[in-house]
């Protein structure tokens, strides 16, 4: 069998590096470079686009929608990292487990978009409580969330190299880029609040949603996942109340990095059963970006989908 070829635009970024890290051992994938000198270069790039099967976008959001128009030009098939088109007609939002059909959708897409890593975690809670009417479509929901630095990408990652403060809150201003795919995808007719925070480790990340309902249905949530997502690779619905063991009652964001998993927690206290605290962690490269990314990639090249997923050990 020939090898499908796959060029980076922006190979050398943070999720263009864990890409190739990923992909560098793929057995169905070869990875084609640019010259660093003419990265920037229109003309190069789109020669390699003709020549490839799918390029990736790994750029800030304005290069995104330049390149993507360069693809589209050659004839190129497109999985974009960035959020220039997450809620963009036409382009296909790239989650496999966001709802029946969403993979065979993906598998056949010119244009997909990989979801953003707080969206991730946002969209895998809500979206199947929603849909299944266990959550009101109308309600406001308040996520909170922190990130490890390197969701920040270069300019985060050279910052915190010096050291940093261990927390930061930003996006103060109830208008981070993920509340439109947040919103869009789980099917929510009110704009939710979203604020994340960053800290001082790498990778790794937690995604909070409390949630309020009519007495004793926090049960009926974590049913309502597990079935879900039953048959799903990368989504583990932890056993209801339940954290590690051996931390418990902590939870750090640390649990799946390296990984393409997401971890799902369903947390309640029968003294107060109008209440439950979604979580959701994932590594911010992994789910949240370059994993993501290669199971889509999989997906669209009708590959298998686990394929080269986690990052390789070193
Ligand atoms: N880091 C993360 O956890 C996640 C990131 N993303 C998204 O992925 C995309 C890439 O992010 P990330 O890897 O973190 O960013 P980085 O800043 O680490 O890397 C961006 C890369 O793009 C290159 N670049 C910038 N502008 C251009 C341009 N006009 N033409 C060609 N190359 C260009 C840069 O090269 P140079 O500056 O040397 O020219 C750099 O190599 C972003 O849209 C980001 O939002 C998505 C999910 C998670
Ligand atoms: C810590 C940090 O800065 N995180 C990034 C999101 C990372 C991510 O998912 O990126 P995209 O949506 O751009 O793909 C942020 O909040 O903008």
């Amino acid at each position: 069998m020939s090898l499908y070829r796959v060029f980076i635009d922006g190979q050398a970024g943070t999720t263009g590096l864990q890409i190739r890290q990923r992909l560098a051992l793929h057995p169905h994938i070869e990875v084609v470079t640019i010259a660093h000198q003419l990265r920037r270069d229109n003309q190069a790039r789109r020669e390699l686009m003709a020549a490839v099967d799918v390029t990736v976008l790994c750029l800030p959001d304005d290069a995104a929608r330049e390149s993507a128009q360069l693809a589209e030009d050659a004839g190129c098939r497109v999985l974009d990292a960035s959020s220039a088109h997450r809620t963009k007609p036409g382009w296909v939002f790239g989650l496999p487990e966001l709802a029946p059909g969403q993979r065979e959708t993906i598998a056949s897409a010119r244009q997909v978009a990989n979801p953003g890593c707080y969206a991730t975690g946002g969209i895998s809670l809500l979206r199947p409580l929603i849909s299944q009417g266990l959550l009101p479509d109308d309600a406001v929901y308040c996520i909170n969330a922190i990130s490890g630095y390197t969701g920040g990408g270069n300019k985060l990652v050279e910052q915190y190299a010096e050291g940093g403060p261990a927390y930061s809150a930003y996006a103060l201003d109830f208008s981070h880029k993920h509340i439109p795919e947040i919103q869009t995808w789980s099917q929510l007719s009110a704009r939710p609040v979203f604020q994340p925070a960053v800290g001082n480790f790498d990778q790794g990340m937690l995604v909070f949603i409390p949630v309020v309902h009519a007495a004793g249905h926090s049960r009926d949530l974590h049913t309502a996942l597990q079935q879900w997502y039953e048959a799903e690779t990368f989504v583990k619905v932890q056993a209801f109340n339940e954290i590690e063991p051996t931390t418990a009652p902590m939870l750090t964001p640390h649990g799946t990095n390296g990984s393409n998993n997401i971890e799902l927690f369903v947390l309640a206290n029968p003294a107060y059963s109008d209440r439950t605290l979604l979580i959701a962690r994932l590594d911010n490269l992994g789910k949240g970006a370059s994993g993501a990314a290669v199971q889509n990639l999989n997906i669209m090249l009708g590959l298998p989908e686990s394929l080269c997923t986690n990052l390789p050990v070193a």
